[in-house]
């Protein structure tokens, strides 16, 4: 069977397993663990039935699949440190915003198959939205392989290196911001005197079907705003106080700060 191992167990690397796990694409016994502080991963390992091993070098000679999820400010240092224990058979798939294939193979070698990812945090519940980039050494069924701990965590995309930028404001750090719309939208209706979790449920309820009409219908979201502002209704007067109050330029605003520090950090 195959074994995955994850270099890091913070919330990321927490979402991916529990996506897997709950997607039963690996058995608890062939996903591998280890962060630099025992105390946050071995109750958890023991808690799931994963395995824990004491340093990165021994998860890399423990995991076919190598996942690099670690902070971006570590990544450099914990690509030198297990480039030993790589071999051309096994592949480092790394979920780090930021960090380029090309960085990558030069700390750990031109030979090394890579798989570059960007997930949001949505795999944890099997509807996640993951950008890939391979390089030139992963190919065929190891390519496969390693898209496929992807594709079962929800949706994919394969983009040129360049893009991951944009896809990493959009997808990975929009959840953040639906959040915030989703509390905005529950706290208006605490403001009209629901309590917050019936008004919470009713917000993240109609952001759920309201995402889902978009994917699902031949119309672009304007054609659906349309269609839900009646003439002299209630909602064109909500649209056009909500866009005199900038919501348009505050999210483009928010991406482009979440585009130039994704740059800043790279
Ligand atoms: N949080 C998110 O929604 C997303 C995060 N990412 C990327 O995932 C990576 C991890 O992010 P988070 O899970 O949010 O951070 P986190 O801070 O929750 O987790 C980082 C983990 O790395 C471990 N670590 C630090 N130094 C280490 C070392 N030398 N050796 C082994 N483990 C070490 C920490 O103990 C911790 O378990 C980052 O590179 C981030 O860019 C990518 C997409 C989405
Ligand atoms: O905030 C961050 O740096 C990461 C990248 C995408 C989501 N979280």
């Amino acid at each position: 069977m195959t074994k995955i191992g994850f270099i890091g167990v913070g919330g990321m690397a927490q979402a991916i397993i529990g996506g897997l796990l709950k997607a039963r694409a690996f058995a608890p016994a062939d996903i591998v663990v280890h962060s630099h502080q025992a105390a946050h991963y071995q109750p958890y390992a023991q808690r799931l039935g994963l395995t824990a091993v004491t340093s990165n070098a021994d998860l890399v000679a423990a995991s076919d699949l190598v996942v690099l999820a670690v902070t971006p400010n570590v990544a450099a240092t914990v690509l030198t440190e297990i480039k030993p224990a790589l071999t051309p058979q096994k592949t480092l798939i790394s979920i780090v915003a930021g960090l380029t294939l090309a960085k990558m193979a030069t700390l750990v070698g031109d030979q090394q198959p890579i798989l570059r990812t960007l997930p949001n945090v949505n795999v944890e519940i099997g509807a996640g939205m993951t950008a890939v980039a391979a390089n030139t050494e992963l190919t065929g069924a190891a390519r496969t392989t390693a898209e496929d701990v992807f594709n079962v965590l929800g949706s994919t995309t394969t983009l040129n290196e360049d893009q991951f930028g944009i896809f990493s404001a959009l997808a990975g750090s929009s959840p953040a911001y639906i959040d915030f719309f989703i509390d905005s939208l529950s706290r208006a209706g605490v403001k009209y005197g629901l309590s917050k979790q019936q008004a919470t449920q009713i917000a993240a309820q109609a952001t759920l079907g309201s995402a889902q009409m978009v994917l699902k219908s031949d119309k672009i979201p304007f054609a659906l705003i349309d269609q839900v502002a009646s003439p002299g209704g209630s909602t064109v007067a909500g649209l056009l106080a909500m866009e005199e109050a900038g919501l348009m330029t505050a999210v483009v605003k928010g991406i482009d700060a979440t585009v130039q520090r994704d740059h800043e950090n790279a």
